[in-house]
């Protein structure tokens, strides 16, 4: 053991063995590191922080690996093995492991106990989870993907679960009411967005809830919610988790929350006329989106494909939606949706963002700083009205809706498509696909919001003249829509996939209103293989 001077925790360092190599390894219990390193020749080294190591088990080495040419004519070898994360591809992680062995016991043991000693500092980690499974999201393989894939690291974590595989829509939502949340150290939940959006729905509301918050009232100032959510993307877009991972892999996520990741996100709320109608924090489209998902619903029979079929039928309607969009300018971040800035693991933006809002709310008290500043109104027809809360990217779009929108920056990016032709439509939607500024168009906008409000151009319009009414839808009906002959009363909102049935709403950014067990997409330099091969 070296002593270190200073009087910090001794660093640990013997001569082990892997397989029939010699190795040294060394324990800086004050850095948290794990190193080895080849003791001839290539001498190549490793290391693995703390943070990173899943778990440490004594192995034993079986008669069959004794008898071989390996292990003969030794005394009896005494082993343990380091599973850790290791670095893919594409932000992928896996869990890797590496057997290291002697044969003197008592050190076999001291280095089983003092790696277990710095994992039992890791203190962010979960111990106990409550898991809800959707058997009938995306590919409907969720059981299966949780059975095969997450159990088996989950147990190697020494996580222990209480797992619910769900029955019917909202049973997951319900649940939350009712559970005993203080049991848990976060809420798992298998399935797609819908599913991570019930989970959402449930925390956040239960957090209100027990803290006397009226959701019906749209200025609220909400209660955070600490309770950290685990998605293990199982559905057909997956798409909050993959802008929050960087892929929608069931293993990478498992491993996220066994090392107790934190990643804070912001949450909008809706509202229509002082009711309550839902949180997201993906995407809330109107329009192409909504009526893509409408449409979608429909066809759930046919699986992850509904989308790309509903996505052709709906962009052949080439529908528009004459109205008003207001909204209050995001002053208080640094960023814009166009600087190329986009959010990263500890992203500056949001931390920064986060400390100004708070200092405006100390300035001018909780209720009061929201609402300054200058509302901007913008009339129009739109093929388009999407509000991105994050990126949106997912498998069908790997850069998303709106590539430097921060996950926790407590504003979300305003997207106007005003009405165009179908080919310039067409542009537009390919540009989500390839890496073109989707926002190089005379026809979009884009602005970076904390509030908005959309009010449908038929509503205005039965506010002036409500006898009228007939005549008038009737008359846009023949304008607007000559020959798709469609339903002008399409007034679906695509709200993290979830439909939400209203024209006109009221919409407000809250800062880091929740938690996920994530770290954000990491920068390309720290996502390399690890361990770290020096
Ligand atoms: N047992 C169940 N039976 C029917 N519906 C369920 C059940 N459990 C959950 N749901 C609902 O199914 C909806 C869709 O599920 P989920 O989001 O997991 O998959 P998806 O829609 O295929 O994926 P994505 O949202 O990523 O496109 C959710 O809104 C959820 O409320
Ligand atoms: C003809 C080329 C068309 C290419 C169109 C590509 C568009 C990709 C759009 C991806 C949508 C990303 C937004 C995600 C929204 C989710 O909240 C939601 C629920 O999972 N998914 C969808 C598809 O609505
Ligand atoms: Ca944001």
């Amino acid at each position: 053991m070296e002593q270190p001077p200073d009087g910090r925790r001794p660093r640990l360092i013997s001569s082990l063995a892997q397989g029939q190599r010699s190795c040294e390894v060394s324990l800086d219990r004050e850095l948290g590191l794990l190193t080895w390193w080849d003791a001839q020749p290539p001498r190549r080294n490793f290391s693995v922080p703390a943070s990173e190591i899943i778990a440490v088990e004594e192995t034993k080495i079986d008669e069959k690996q004794c008898n071989s040419g390996k292990w003969q004519k030794m005394e009896k070898p005494h082993a343990f093995t380091v599973y850790y994360v290791k670095r893919a591809r594409n932000y992928c992680w896996r869990c890797n492991e590496e057997t290291f062995w002697c044969i003197d016991e008592q050190l076999c043991n001291q280095w089983i106990n003092s790696l277990k000693e710095l994992l039992d500092l890791q203190t962010s980690r979960p111990k106990h989870l409550l898991v809800y499974i959707n058997p009938y999201g995306g590919k409907q393989k969720g059981k299966r993907i949780y059975e095969q894939k997450v159990a088996p690291l989950f147990s190697l974590a020494s996580i222990s679960t209480d797992v619910i595989i769900t029955e019917h829509a909202n049973h997951a939502k319900d649940n939350l009411f009712e559970v005993n949340i203080e049991k848990y150290d976060g809420v798992v939940c298998v399935g797609g967005d819908g599913m991570v959006s019930e989970v959402m729905h449930g925390l956040i509301g239960r957090t209100q809830k027990d803290s006397g918050i009226d959701q019906n009232n749209p200025k609220a100032p909400l209660v955070q919610c600490n309770v950290r959510i685990g998605i293990i993307p199982a559905g057909s877009t997956d798409c909050i988790c993959y802008a929050t991972v960087g892929i929608n892999d069931p293993v990478t996520s498992a491993l996220h929350i066994i090392v107790g990741d934190t990643l804070p996100l912001d949450v909008s709320s809706v509202h229509h006329n002082n009711a309550f109608l839902k949180y997201y924090v993906s995407l809330l489209g109107y329009g192409f989106y909504g009526d893509v998902l409408k449409d979608s619903e429909k066809k759930r029979w046919m699986g992850t494909i509904r989308y790309d079929f509903s996505g052709f039928k709906t962009f052949l309607s080439h529908h528009y939606y004459e109205g008003t969009v207001s909204y209050l300018p995001a002053k208080h971040t640094l960023g814009s949706p166009r600087d190329k800035k986009y959010c990263r693991t500890g992203c500056c933006i949001c931390r920064q963002s986060k400390q100004q809002l708070e200092e405006q709310r100390k300035k001018y008290g909780i209720g009061r700083d929201e609402g300054r500043g200058e509302w901007k109104v913008i009339k129009g027809k739109f093929l388009a009205i999407n509000a991105a809360n994050m990126s949106c990217a997912c498998p069908r779009s790997p850069k998303g809706l709106s590539p430097t929108a921060h996950l926790a920056d407590g504003s979300a990016d305003l997207i106007l498509v005003r009405k165009c032709s179908r080919f310039d439509f067409l542009r537009y939607l390919v540009r989500h696909t390839n890496q073109d500024d989707q926002f190089d168009f005379t026809f979009v906008e884009v602005y970076r919001v904390k509030k908005f409000q959309f009010t449908s151009k038929h509503l205005e319009d039965d506010d002036s003249d409500v006898k009228d009414v007939g005549k008038k839808h009737f008359g846009q009906f023949c304008r607007d829509h000559p020959v798709c002959c469609c339903n002008l009363t399409n007034n679906t909102w695509n709200c993290d996939g979830e439909m939400l049935n209203s024209s006109t709403i009221e919409v407000r950014v809250h800062c880091q209103l929740m938690k996920l067990f994530a770290r954000g997409i990491e920068e390309k330099s720290t996502s390399n293989h690890s361990p770290i091969e020096q």
